[in-house]
């Protein structure tokens, strides 16, 4: 059998390599009848559509359109012409196998969908005043089989990318700019864009936008994106899973950050892990909801929870005074770190917390220590952060620093 071919098949008689029948009688793949086989805007699918600055030192707003995004679904970009030069090299990378040899295991969810999207079941609110009324949190994420601490739920390209500074330009071409992006994308995902949940109030692209998108970074510059899938999950101030982004693919996966239970509810933090429960509510008020979550709600654990963030964050600030950095108050204060990061179910956040152990430690002189931390920094960061996220490249970058100091001792 020659690639999946049947030999003895009347349409393939064994013998020589010959063609299929029905590619003998294909119309030639391009002549002069046929329409160009790339946009003369390549690789955008439509001509930019640009809005120009209020003063002339500012950039132009575009929006960028591409139909077709690796062969599957469109995606549209609000940007300027600058950051649009650089996603269309990102966009045009059509196979991004190498992100997974880098990383050594697959950047695809696992194949049998292991979660199930319903309605979330109505929560008491934490509010005094409106301690009576039930929160709905409308649609929501549920693990339809147990899924494993690691395990890649979902990994999804965005379907809108918009710039977040928007100040430079009059609202109006903000809106329209908004309005090309939705309605240049194919129809597949228009209709997830407006199915995804939104507060009511405004334009409804800028809406649904602001109800759902995460934090993005291109070439260093702060965006937002919208990935419908991933958009489903709601927020825990103790979540059981975690959301990693590639500014090389610009795919986001959620992850589980512990093993999740069949029928228990899939959950990201909206916010940094290590905030307080008084930074939380209002940060989460400013997205338009209620925390109902159990450490926002129950006044004994996040009381308790509040003073083992402080204790970190003193500890840290301990570390920045010259007086603190001896040996044994480093490793002192490493390990009551440590100890209160587990506590509190911080571990996401450990990466950045060696790497700047591994700092403290080449400072002191101890450069075994230091590389024991920055390899660390580096192994924790490309888990929690994606293995090309800024954060693990400059513990990549410690660790290259490191290995030139000790060849030049
Ligand atoms: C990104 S969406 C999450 C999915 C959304 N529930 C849906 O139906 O598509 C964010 C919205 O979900 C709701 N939500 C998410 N987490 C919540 C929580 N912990 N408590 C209350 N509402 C929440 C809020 O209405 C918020 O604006």
């Amino acid at each position: 059998q020659i690639y999946g071919i049947n030999p003895t098949s009347p349409n393939n008689p064994p013998g020589p390599l010959s063609p299929l029948p029905h590619h003998t009688t294909c119309a030639p793949l391009l002549d002069d009848t046929d329409p160009p086989l790339f946009s003369p805007h390549e690789p955008w699918s439509f001509p930019p559509h640009c809005t120009p600055p209020g003063s002339k030192n500012q950039p132009k707003l575009c929006t960028f359109t591409v139909t077709s995004l690796r062969g599957d679904g469109g995606i549209s970009l609000v940007t300027t012409p600058q950051v649009g030069a650089h996603l269309a090299h990102v966009l045009q990378d059509a196979d991004i196998a190498w992100l997974e040899k880098q990383r050594g295991y697959p950047l695809a969810a696992a194949p049998d969908t292991p979660y199930v999207i319903k309605t979330a079941p109505k929560e008491t609110s934490h509010d005094a005043k409106e301690s009576k009324k039930k929160e709905t949190k409308g649609l929501g994420v549920f693990a339809k089989r147990l899924i494993k601490e690691g395990e890649i739920l979902m990994a999804e390209p965005p379907i809108m990318v918009r710039l977040t500074e928007q100040r430079y330009w009059k609202v109006r071409d903000v809106y329209q700019a908004l309005s090309q992006a939705s309605v240049r994308l194919p129809l597949r995902e228009k209709e997830k864009l407006l199915g995804l949940s939104r507060s009511g109030k405004g334009y409804v692209v800028d809406d649904v936008l602001k109800t759902n998108v995460f934090h993005v970074t291109v070439q260093g510059v702060d965006h937002t994106g919208l990935y419908p899938l991933i958009a489903r999950i709601n927020h825990d101030c103790r979540p059981n899973a975690f959301v990693r982004y590639s500014p090389r693919t610009l795919v986001v996966e959620a992850v589980a950050y512990k093993d999740i239970q069949p029928g228990e509810e899939v959950s990201v933090s909206y916010l940094p892990l290590n905030l307080l429960t008084e930074q939380r509510t209002q940060l989460i008020k400013e997205w338009g909801f209620n925390c109902t979550c159990s450490l926002c709600t129950n006044p004994q654990l996040f009381k308790g929870s509040d003073k083992n963030r402080d204790r970190i964050q003193q500890i840290l600030e301990s570390l920045d005074h010259n007086e603190n950095r001896t040996q044994a108050k480093v490793q002192a204060a490493v390990d009551e770190v440590e100890e209160l990061v587990v506590k509190e179910g911080l571990a996401g956040q450990l990466g950045d917390f060696h790497g700047i152990i591994a700092d403290i430690y080449l400072n002191v002189g101890d450069l075994k220590k230091a590389r024991k931390y920055g390899k660390s920094a580096v192994k924790l960061l490309g888990h929690y952060a994606g293995v090309d996220n800024m954060r693990t490249d400059r513990a990549v970058a410690f660790l290259r620093e490191l290995d030139a100091l000790e060849a030049r001792r």
